[in-house]
């Protein structure tokens, strides 16, 4: 799914008219139907709750508008404010012309507004898509008044003063919504942790804006569901053998982490690898054959950390980071890594604080190489802290450009910058992923993912996001969120990634 910028989604509402020969009165009464039946089907609204729908000027009021003639019609207690202003739009007034006799129109004034009962539900459609500044005056009151209520808010498109694809200013009222429901795509604010009080649960509701517009519209965001990953990953051929999936080789591990090499190296053979090696600190030996006897095992001559590199002649991918600890031999292994390796590289955890404590190693990274640092991880390695989530989007995408790698910034939406500047959201994943050995997880998955030769770097990097995220999903009911372990998502990799076969 596009990511469309605040322009472009009016660019499609006006492509959306003319292509269906419809008019934008029509194209509203959509929307705010999809509104009402979600607040009957979804929400549950019963005959005594109180709704209160809170209209602005534009036509987020005016699906405000027809959103309470909807209700008032179908015999539920509306009340209806609407926010005083110098201009309206077209479809506003025309929507106020249609409003029933039998139906209230209240002004919101600073001595008048919405009184909030335990139950009441307030519709948020003061302002959308078209909002062209900070909320201030009366609708900056209005919007803290509610905040300061108990009242269950359900923003329409988007919360009321929360700017679509860049910060506000600091301090300005945002409404927090309960749900928001945006129409047909997703806005890139609801994607980062810094929106999350304001968004609260997101929903997309379908309104048949034109997906020939949509397809043409040219944008470099996406929001990664599975119906567009699905077919990415070749089904397993009949007379497939070990060979035809790559011998992956993973550097990891250090004395006290050598789970981390171990979950990295089970959820590589999960993901399917042909052939799998491990390389560890001589002290991760026998744990590792014995809860990863499919993989080999390669002990390096140090007892506690990694020193030296192995040859990489038979292997088709190389992975580094999880538990490998930050010694100044386990770096110069980094190094001859960076200087030699002719395969793809999956760079993580210690491997990505090295790279980010010695800066001039960045400039040896193979092209197409994935790191997969979580924020922290990546303000080491770009050596500057970022002003809000916006900034460091734009730090990512200049760090892909820069060292032509595919980089990753782990979160609850994790996102992956292309080097050609394209940005990807994972959809997939929940919070009992919020403990520590996931990373490590996912740096197997990818590892094999990457061994594999029928797979580009960057289907590789999002089917992997998509599978990890997915794993956990489905491991879910099993564990609840506090009992989801790291090893229980590796459980779940093999169906995750049949779900995105080839049929
Ligand atoms: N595209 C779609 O898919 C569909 C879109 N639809 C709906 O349309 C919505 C977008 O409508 P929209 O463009 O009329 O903008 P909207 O958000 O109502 O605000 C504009 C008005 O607010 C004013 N204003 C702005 N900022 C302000 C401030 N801080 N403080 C005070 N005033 C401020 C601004 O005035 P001005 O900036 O000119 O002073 C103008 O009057 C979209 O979110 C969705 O709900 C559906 O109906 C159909 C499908
Ligand atoms: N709230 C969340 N929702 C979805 N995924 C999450 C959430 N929290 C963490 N994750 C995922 O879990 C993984 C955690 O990785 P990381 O921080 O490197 O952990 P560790 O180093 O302990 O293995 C990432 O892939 C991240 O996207
Ligand atoms: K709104």
């Amino acid at each position: 799914m596009k990511l469309l910028s605040a322009a472009q989604t009016r660019a499609l509402d006006q492509a959306t008219i003319q292509a269906q020969h419809i008019t934008s009165a029509d194209l509203m009464e959509r929307a705010a139907g999809a509104v009402t039946n979600w607040l009957l089907d979804e929400l549950l609204l019963d005959y005594d709750t109180e709704i209160q729908v809170c209209c602005g000027p534009g036509n987020n009021g005016g699906d405000g508008l027809v959103v309470a003639r909807q209700l008032h019609r179908a015999g539920y207690p509306v009340q209806l404010w609407l926010l005083p202003a110098a201009r309206h739009s077209t479809d506003f007034t025309h929507q106020k012309q249609q409003l029933p006799t039998g139906l209230a129109v209240r002004q919101i004034a600073p001595d008048n507004l919405p009184t909030i009962t335990a139950g009441t539900v307030v519709v948020d459609a003061l302002f959308g898509t078209g909002l062209s500044r900070p909320l201030e005056g009366l609708a900056a009151a209005l919007v803290r008044h509610l905040n300061d209520s108990d009242a269950t808010v359900v923003a329409v498109d988007i919360p009321s003063g929360l700017y679509a694809d860049a910060t506000q200013p600091a301090d300005s009222a945002v409404m927090r919504a309960t749900y928001t429901l945006s129409f047909e795509l997703p806005k890139l604010a609801f994607l980062l942790p810094q929106n999350a009080s304001f968004v609260g649960d997101w929903r997309l509701l379908p309104i048949g804006l034109d997906a020939q517009a949509i397809q043409n519209m040219a944008c470099a965001i996406h929001f990664v569901t599975a119906d567009e990953l699905r077919g990415r990953l070749p089904k397993r051929p009949k007379f497939s053998h070990k060979g035809t999936f790559g011998h992956a080789l993973l550097l990891a591990g250090s004395k006290g982490k050598i789970g981390a090499a171990v979950l990295a190296t089970q959820a590589c053979l999960r993901a399917g690898v042909g052939l799998m090696t491990t390389r560890v600190p001589a002290v991760g030996y026998d744990i590792l054959q014995i809860s990863a006897p499919e993989a080999m095992c390669l002990a390096d001559p140090a007892t506690d950390f990694l020193t030296e590199l192995p040859d990489l002649t038979p292997y088709a991918a190389v992975g580094i980071g999880p538990g490998l600890g930050q010694h100044d031999d386990t770096r110069a292994v980094l190094r001859q890594l960076l200087e030699t390796a002719q395969v793809p590289l999956i760079i993580d955890a210690d491997a990505l604080n090295l790279l980010g404590a010695q800066p001039e190693l960045q400039q040896l990274l193979p092209p197409d190489s994935l790191l997969t640092p979580h924020p922290k991880e990546f303000e080491r390695l770009v050596g500057e802290p970022a002003r809000d989530d916006y900034h460091r989007l734009d730090q990512l995408r200049n760090f892909a450009g820069r060292t032509g790698c595919y980089c990753v910034l782990k979160g609850a939406y994790t996102a992956l910058a292309a080097p050609d500047g394209a940005l990807y959201f994972n959809s997939t994943g929940n919070p009992g992923m919020a403990s520590g050995g996931s990373g490590d997880v996912l740096t197997g998955l990818l590892l094999a993912l990457r061994a594999h030769q029928g797979i580009s770097p960057l289907a590789a990097a999002l089917v992997g996001l998509h599978a990890h995220g997915r794993a956990a999903d489905l491991a879910l009911p099993h564990t609840g969120h506090a009992g989801l372990l790291a090893s229980d998502i590796v459980r779940f990799i093999g169906p995750a990634l049949e779900e995105l076969m080839d049929e």
